[in-house]
């Protein structure tokens, strides 16, 4: 499998590359970063740390090289990640985005995309996540309109999105759980004196320090309360995760796939 990875010195960029490295089913073809940094034009195993020189180097535009690959893995910014989908869709190659933040409407777009190219979005790329979503749906359709259900994210000082990309998805299990549609029940941090209102689904974002990533969902009963969390010590579950996604997605032919089809959790 011929792999791009966009923005490899970011902090998933890089792992993502040093795990595709290590990968005897993947050759990486090249980086993409963004114009102007002082490592265009460097070798991609320099640039990402991973320990021996690649002999491929990082550009500054992905259009000069996606000919070559058969798949990117983008984990940067909503920017990019847009810019990223255009390129996959005009040359026909197989797109793994993790990037977090977008509207609905650029959402929509990534589904649309699945008419042409091989797609999978994941906004949360980890094993244990993946499971612990099937988890909070099993208990939202047991006791969803009972308990009062609250998600706490937690993530480092340079997180540039919230609530995270996780929680929303999370969200979204958990209404479609209980029939209905996330925006019509989340609610945003929670100020004023208002009581809770019944059914909703409150949203609180922290970030402190370098925290991976923390979720987790509250379900509040009188007199009892049932936690469900992940931590992740460092960004490796996701990266791992994200390659295997590019491994997954490399003889798919085009459609809409998630990483629940890649662990076999659907
Ligand atoms: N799905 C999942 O499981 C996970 C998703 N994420 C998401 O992945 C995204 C990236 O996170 P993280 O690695 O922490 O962020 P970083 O800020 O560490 O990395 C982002 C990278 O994107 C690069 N970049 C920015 N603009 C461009 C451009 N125009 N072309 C190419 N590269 C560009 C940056 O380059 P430079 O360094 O030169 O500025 C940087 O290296 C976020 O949206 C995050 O929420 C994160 C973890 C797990
Ligand atoms: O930015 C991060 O770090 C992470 N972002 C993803 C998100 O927004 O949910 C996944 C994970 O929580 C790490």
């Amino acid at each position: 499998m011929k792999l791009i990875v966009t923005g490899p010195r970011g902090k998933m960029g890089r792992l993502i590359t040093q795990a595709a490295a290590k990968h005897s089913d993947i050759e990486l073809i090249a980086g993409v970063g963004p114009s102007g940094r002082d490592y265009i034009g460097k070798d991609l195993g320099d640039v990402a740390m991973t320990g021996r020189q690649l002999g491929v180097s990082v550009v500054d535009n992905l259009e000069s090289v996606i000919d070559s690959c058969d798949v990117i893995i983008d984990f940067s910014t909503k920017e990019m990640g847009m810019q990223v989908l255009e390129s996959a869709v005009r040359h026909k190659k197989a797109l793994v985005c993790g990037t977090t933040g977008f509207s609905p409407e650029e959402m929509a777009k990534f589904r649309e995309a699945a008419s042409s190219i091989p797609m999978l979005y994941a906004a949360n790329t980890s094993k244990l996540v993946n499971i612990m979503n099937k988890l909070l749906e099993i208990v939202t359709t047991a006791v969803g309109d009972e308990a009062d259900i609250e998600i706490l994210e937690m993530h480092d000082q340079w997180k540039k999105d919230a609530p995270s990309g996780t929680s929303k998805e999370m969200g979204e299990i958990m209404a479609h759980a209980m029939g209905k549609e996330l925006d019509d029940i989340a609610v945003y941090g929670r100020h004023g004196a208002s009581p809770r209102e019944k059914g909703t689904i409150g949203y609180h974002s922290l970030r402190a320090g370098n925290i991976p990533s923390s979720h987790t969902v509250y379900f509040g009963f009188m007199g009892e309360r049932l936690e469900i969390t992940h931590h992740s010590y460092n960004w490796e579950c996701f990266a791992r995760g994200a390659v295997d996604c590019g491994v997954f997605l490399a003889d798919k032919a085009p459609g809409w796939y998630t990483i629940q089809d890649v662990l076999h959790l659907s």
